[in-house]
């Protein structure tokens, strides 16, 4: 059920919502989110902010000073923000930005939407604790190849859509009993434990991701599998019927990709876009795709006291 979060209060009665008993704050329960047929854990929110709140961020990360920006192999270009991890997975703390902390505050935003909306009974409320917020931005036809986050974060992360869509694709590793279908060797990409394991080349999954959408990774997807984003420039997106299944080696059916490079993807039912619905029910939906930054929010689970100079304000204390 697509429910734009802004609007939440109109479109669903008391009885569906989360409320904070401190604020008055309600969100519709994550349960709404949940992305169906993925392994566990993914939800999608569409619209968690505003186009204004969208051309805004995207208006403060384009004047951030040109050595903010990092370049990666494949052309894209990255931002750290809230310091930068040590070759030991160790967080060197900075302050975060004011367009992430207090307009729009998004980082304030995220931790309530999942602390209010996880906490249904018996359930074990999230809570994410963002430390570090890594930009990422991708012309079109720029990717990022399959990969772990990795274990020094913890295994709640929270991503954030801009400017355009994208469709980020879901792997999984082989099991190295079962017999050989195709697959990718490792990438060098990957964190060092996962080194020499073989990952399917074919996805588990696709997810469409739309501007201004919120997607939320958690756990055995976050801890066990990869993601990744192909790169192209145009995604072909068709309805689960239309295409046609394979079977991955776990016995799980995975969404095919066609000659043309169509792919099904897993969360079309939360979409809550009417031109994207309208265009699936039609057969097709084609998205050029544009410039798209990406916000991901997490948490560093090891974080250097006294701040990144931390080390050199002590060194300093010594007599
Ligand atoms: O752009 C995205 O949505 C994913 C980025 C990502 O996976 C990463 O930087 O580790
Ligand atoms: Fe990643």
């Amino acid at each position: 059920m697509p429910i734009p979060i802004h609007d939440a209060e109109a479109l669903l009665d008391d009885a569906s919502l989360s409320r904070t008993e401190a604020t008055g704050e309600s969100f519709p329960a994550l349960e709404h989110f949940r992305i169906q047929n993925v392994p566990p854990a993914a939800y999608y929110i569409p619209d968690f902010i505003t186009k204004e709140e969208e051309e805004y961020l995207l208006r403060r990360i384009g004047e951030s000073p040109q050595p903010k920006w990092k370049k990666v192999g494949t052309g894209r270009r990255l931002q750290y923000w809230g310091g930068t991890m040590s070759k030991k997975g160790i967080l060197l703390p900075e302050p975060l930005p004011d367009f992430l902390n207090e307009y729009p505050d998004i980082v304030e935003r995220i931790e309530s939407f999942l602390r209010v909306a996880s906490s249904v009974k018996g359930k074990e409320k999230m809570e994410l604790g963002i430390n570090q917020v890594l930009i990422n931005e991708y012309q079109p036809g720029q990717g990022i190849s399959p990969h772990e986050d990795g274990p020094a974060f913890h295994p709640l992360v929270a991503t954030l859509s801009l400017g355009s869509h994208t469709v980020l694709d879901l792997h999984h590793y082989l099991n190295p009993t079962s017999p050989s279908p195709p697959m990718i060797s490792s990438s060098p990409s990957l964190t060092e434990g996962e080194m020499g394991k073989s990952i399917a080349a074919i996805p588990l999954g696709h997810l469409l991701l739309m501007p201004r959408s919120l997607l939320v990774l958690s756990s055995t997807l976050y801890t066990s599998h990869l993601h990744a984003i192909s790169s192209r420039h145009k995604d072909i997106i068709v309805p689960r019927s239309l295409s046609t299944p394979t079977t991955n080696p776990n016995g799980a059916q995975s969404s095919g990709i066609d000659e043309e490079g169509a792919v099904t993807i897993a969360n079309a039912e939360l979409l809550g876009d009417a031109e994207v619905i309208d265009a699936l029910r039609e057969g097709k939906w084609i998205g050029e795709r544009g410039i798209r930054t990406s916000l991901t929010f997490r948490r560093a689970e090891k974080v250097l006291k006294g701040g990144a100079l931390g080390v050199l304000g002590n060194a300093l204390k010594r007599p």
